[in-house]
């Protein structure tokens, strides 16, 4: 079995003229959760329906679980499970009987309990499906995308609707998919749940890949400069600094006490993120923002 799950060189589709994903490449290993962050209409929807086999390339070559999704037959598609974007259309039926029905579609499918367990639906089990509530739904989704027991997991802004509560449960469920070796692509527009879920998180824009890496260490974010900011007098002050903790210490020093109200801050996912985006804009769009204004 190969340790790489989606494998992805000089991927590209256009829609007419418009080069939607314009050579991305990319490689996931098993066990890992990938997220693909971007704004909208980056590129993301496009290249994970490429890499789920309903919409063909326009080149490049694609390899997922050993096979290119193009091509590949039932057994292949057995191996993945897919949280669409959109809620699945729920007829006036039992939560369970849904969620038994699905299990019918795979070799070796999960209990159907476990996963109403997993996904927090027990209670639901006897319930309408068309009854449930909009975070309810998003969970029969799930439910209905991790039944089949699936090796790679594709997961399409699958938190929407959910209250705070759910959405921390559904973080540790992705957790404990992945710590059971299920390989995750996560797409979000939550900042917040790409790290706090990803092993490594991929920024497109226009197409292409902008940014790869870790959550903590994208864009440079673990080794830029801080902002220490005190309290001196009523008045708040702040400095910028490659070397955080000496200006922390300096700072102490001058203090008999606490310093008043420290912190130090280091860019968060979020405002890498926007940098990145912004640069692309200004990139992309400079010329047109130019005739525009002349
Ligand atoms: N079927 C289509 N026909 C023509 N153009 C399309 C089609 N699907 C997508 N596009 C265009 O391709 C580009 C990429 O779209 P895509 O849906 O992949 O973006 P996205 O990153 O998933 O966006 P979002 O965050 O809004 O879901 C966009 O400019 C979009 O308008």
């Amino acid at each position: 079995m190969s340790a790489t799950v989606i494998e992805a060189s000089g991927l590209l589709k256009k829609y007419g003229d418009h080069l939607a994903v314009a050579g991305v490449d990319l490689a996931v290993p098993r066990g890992e959760v990938f997220s693909l962050l971007g704004p909208n209409g980056a590129g993301k929807s496009t290249t994970v329906e490429i890499l789920e086999g309903f919409r063909r390339r326009d080149g490049g070559t694609v390899r997922v679980l050993g096979a290119d999704p193009q091509s590949a037959g039932r057994a292949w598609r057995a191996r993945i499970g897919i949280v669409w974007q959109r809620e699945t259309l729920l007829p006036k039926v039992p939560v369970r009987e849904i969620v038994r029905h699905f299990a019918g579609n795979y070799p070796s499918p999960r209990g159907v309990d476990e996963t109403l367990e997993l996904v927090g639906l027990t209670g639901k089990a006897r319930a309408l499906a068309d009854s449930l509530s909009g975070g309810q739904r998003r969970r029969l989704d799930v439910a209905l995308g991790i039944i089949g027991g699936p090796e790679l997991l594709f997961l399409d802004e699958p938190t929407t609707g959910f209250d705070p509560r759910a959405r921390r449960d559904f973080w540790q469920l992705i957790r404990d998919l992945a710590g059971q070796g299920t390989t995750i692509l996560l797409t979000t527009h939550y900042l917040e749940e790409a790290e706090a879920l990803a092993d490594r998180v991929c920024v497109l824009a226009g197409g292409r890949v902008r940014a790869l890496g870790a959550p903590d260490t994208l864009g440079g974010r673990a080794t830029a400069q801080a902002t220490v900011s005190w309290s001196e007098r009523g008045v708040r002050r702040e400095i910028r600094t490659d070397e955080p903790t000496r200006a922390v210490a300096e700072l102490a020093a001058g203090f008999p006490g606490e310093v008043p109200e420290l912190r130090v801050h280091r860019p968060t996912l979020e405002e890498v993120y926007l940098g990145l985006i912004d640069e692309d804009e200004g990139a992309g769009s400079g010329g047109e923002r130019a005739e525009a204004l002349a």
